[in-house]
């Protein structure tokens, strides 16, 4: 479910860039091929991520939850000259859409793609400092990618998080122990004094997170 209403997404779809022919190719082959197409980034979303990257020009990136690949081509396309973006991806079976792409895309050289669980990944990545950072995988464990990889990031860097609102259920009745956790974050975060943020009402909610 989109937080916004349909009419409105079809406006901003016509009045924001297009979406690049290359990512639509993607977008299409995701929905015929993959279950549970929902889980891309799509359009708009895809947009504000590479605007965000462009704004930061990150010398490097990690990003938590690839799936057929889609944000990183978006969150690369802001990339300084010979930066470089990790992305984890958990599911062996993404790796040839993720690879095709990547090269049909021209960001092969500069994606380092890991296969395996994010939370044993983390830590033994050969990476110092990361500039922006994308989580979007499974939900129970925002909070310790959060942990894990806040001492890494910068200051002035940027910390992004998918589906905070959760479809809504986030400020609704629901005690689901996904909204819950997901809850908990956003309460944890919102207090937190090291850093700034705001939730953009974005496709599922992304919450921009910004360390002081
Ligand atoms: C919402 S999708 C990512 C969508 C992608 N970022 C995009 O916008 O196109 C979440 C992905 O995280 C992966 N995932 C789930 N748990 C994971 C884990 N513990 N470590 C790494 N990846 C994980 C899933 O297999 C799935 O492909």
């Amino acid at each position: 479910m989109d937080i916004l209403p349909n009419a409105l997404l079809a406006y901003l779809d016509d009045h924001c860039d297009p979406e690049p022919e290359a990512l639509q190719q993607l977008n299409r082959e995701t929905h015929l091929k993959v279950l549970r197409p929902h889980m891309l980034s799509g359009h708009y979303q895809g947009r504000l991520l590479s605007f965000l990257s462009k704004m930061v020009a990150p010398k490097c990136i990690l990003e938590i939850g690839t799936y057929t690949g889609y944000s990183a081509i978006c969150l690369a396309e802001g990339l300084a000259e010979g930066g470089i973006l990790h992305t984890i991806e958990v599911n062996r079976e993404m790796e040839d859409i993720i690879n095709s792409h990547f090269k049909l895309t021209n960001v092969e050289n500069k994606i380092k793609l890991h296969f395996g669980q994010a939370e044993a990944i983390i830590p033994d990545l050969e990476a110092d400092v990361f500039d922006l950072v994308f989580i979007d995988a499974d939900k129970k464990n925002n909070f310790t990618y959060f942990q894990l990889v806040f001492d890494k990031v910068r200051s002035g860097g940027l910390i992004i998080i998918d589906n905070v609102l959760w479809k809504g259920k986030v400020y609704g009745p629901e005690k689901d122990t996904d909204t819950e956790n997901i809850r908990k974050l956003n309460d944890h975060i919102a207090v937190d004094s090291r850093i700034e943020k705001l939730i953009l009402p974005v496709r599922d909610g992304l919450l921009v997170i910004r360390k002081k």
